[in-house]
């Protein structure tokens, strides 16, 4: 569960994220959206403590975690599995040491368990036998799924993804899609997914949450989400192009 509570976020004070409150339940896949510059990526960097807000509280797994000192910090960030915008695989490791190095880094597990658990988390994300690809023998759609494949060998509690479907192929984006909801289904894992893509915030979400300007101005399931009588949402969804400006905030 992940909780933030009337959280405020300035840089170099300008206001970045407002009031924000915004609970994403055990095992909800909760998708953000919101034009460039609304302050998506700065609401990830909260939840995995990198950044601290200016006011308010950020909860995970029913620990508040603005006060934390960085060892306790990591110790929270062992429960969580990130997957980034551009894989961040090693590129000098081997697939297998990739998926691997969050266990080998942070378990006592024997190297035996190790290598069948990422021969299974790669198998779940169809690339069984791949331990000895490097990553600059991968297509950007492998490279995701190796990079999933790596957030989850921890079994984490949190799943958190920065735009996993961003320049892939209509095709690997569904299977990308897919493997979030199944990810979710197999760890039961609580699931944020920042991202542009429509497509798949409709196709994966329970809830969608739309941020622009810095503030939620919607929240719910796609249904709702699709009905918005909000008309920033409505253009949103229609294409990020036909928005409105925002008070020159936002790099639409
Ligand atoms: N460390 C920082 N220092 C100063 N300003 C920052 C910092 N991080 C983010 N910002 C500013 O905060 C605003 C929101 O940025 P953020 O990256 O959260 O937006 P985003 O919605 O994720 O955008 P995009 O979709 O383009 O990735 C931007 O105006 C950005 O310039």
């Amino acid at each position: 569960m992940i909780k933030l509570v009337n959280v405020n976020m300035n840089f170099r004070g300008k206001q970045t994220l407002r009031d924000i409150n915004l609970t994403v339940k055990q095992g909800e896949i909760m998708v953000i959206i919101g034009p460039s510059g609304s302050g998506k990526s700065t609401l990830l960097r909260l939840i995995i403590g990198l950044l601290k807000p200016t006011s308010g509280e950020v909860w995970v797994s029913d620990r508040e975690i603005t006060r934390m000192t960085e060892d306790e910090l990591n110790k929270v960030r062992l429960e969580m599995g990130m997957v980034f915008q551009y894989s961040a695989l090693f590129d000098s490791m081997s697939v297998g040491e990739n998926v691997a190095f969050g266990l080998r880094q942070h378990t006592d597990m024997p190297e035996e368990e190790i290598l069948r658990t990422v021969r299974r988390k790669l198998r779940m994300v169809g690339l069984r036998g791949q331990e000895n690809a490097m990553p600059n023998e991968l297509s950007g759609g492998m490279k995701k799924r190796v990079s999933l494949a790596r957030a989850i060998a921890i079994n984490p509690h949190l799943v958190l993804y920065d735009e996993p479907t961003a320049g892939l192929d209509p095709i690997m984006s569904n299977t990308i899609d897919r493997l979030i909801v199944s990810t979710r289904r197999m760890i039961d894992a609580t699931s944020v997914v920042v991202t542009h893509d429509m497509s798949s915030a409709f196709r994966i979400a329970d809830r969608i949450a739309m941020i622009y300007d810095g503030s939620i101005i919607e929240i719910g399931t796609p249904d709702t989400i699709k009905q918005s009588e909000n008309p920033i949402v409505a253009k949103f969804i229609r294409g990020a192009s036909a928005l409105p400006e925002s008070k020159g905030r936002a790099k639409i």
